[in-house]
């Protein structure tokens, strides 16, 4: 790939559950600083492959790269250090802590101070613009959308250089979904971030990513702007399922 440095690399990845094979020989790159949108019918490997990159599942054949560093087969807390993020597929709730806690247990990450991690996660709140009078609030007591500001919020708490996005906007209504996509921009800019968004939501896709990898049955079968890729008929055959634009 030419253009802006590559930050991340998968090269060449397989991983099986037993005789399912959930990433057949995945290859793609992404540039510093781009939004790129993985895509693909269920089940055709889009968690699989996060859960490779950020450590939780070690590819049973090929590698990852992150900054030019072959990060294969680390712990997922090696590979947060080193500086990806991710939020979860399923809201992970956190009934006993408070909004501001919550956050500032991801950036606990980088600092043992407390109180420097509460200072980061209120910058971190302040930028994806929760009000200040939710910050106290228990996990229990907000509503979805909220829960999802909170995982964007705690996953950049930890202070990434790449931010990998597991289906965020689902559950949410068009009118949270376009606001969630202003946000990701927001922090996308403002941070520098380089962002993976896994998503069935087109719209949301679209309106995030210039370029679009797909994803059928563990295998790459296109990849492009989002135009492209939309008319492209082996994605459509591939991708009956998928939510018109
Ligand atoms: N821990 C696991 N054990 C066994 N099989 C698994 C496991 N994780 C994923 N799989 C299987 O691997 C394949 C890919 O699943 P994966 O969750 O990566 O797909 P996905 O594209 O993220 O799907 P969705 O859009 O539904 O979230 C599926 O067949 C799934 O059943």
């Amino acid at each position: 790939m030419s253009g802006p440095e590559v930050i991340l690399r998968v090269e060449n990845v397989t991983k099986r559950f037993g005789g399912v094979v959930a990433l057949n020989d995945v290859t793609l790159s992404v540039g510093r600083g781009e939004i790129v949108g993985l895509i693909g019918p269920n089940g055709s490997g889009k968690t699989t492959l996060f859960n490779c990159i950020t450590g939780v599942y070690k590819p049973d054949r090929g590698r990852v790269f992150f900054m030019g560093r072959d990060i294969t087969g680390l712990q997922p807390h090696e590979v947060a250090k080193l500086g990806i993020a991710r939020t979860w597929q399923k809201v992970r709730p956190f009934r006993n802590l408070t909004v501001l806690e919550a956050v500032t247990t991801g950036a606990l990450l980088r600092t043992d101070s407390v109180e420097e991690a509460r200072k980061t996660a209120v910058e971190v709140l302040e930028l994806i613009g929760l009000p200040r009078e939710e910050w106290g609030r228990l996990g229990s007591e907000i509503t979805l959308m909220e829960h999802k500001l909170v995982d964007l919020a705690r996953a950049l708490a930890t202070g990434p250089q790449l931010l990998l996005l597991d289906e965020i906007a689902a559950g949410l209504r068009p009118h949270e979904q376009e606001r969630l996509a202003e946000v990701i921009k927001k922090v996308w800019s403002d941070r520098g971030l380089t962002i993976v968004v896994v998503e069935h939501v087109m719209r949301f896709v679209m309106s995030l990513s210039k370029r679009v990898v797909v994803l059928h049955e563990g295998r790459v079968i296109a990849e492009g702007p989002p135009e492209e890729v939309a008319s492209n008929p082996r994605v459509i055959e591939a991708y009956l399922g998928i939510k018109p634009v």
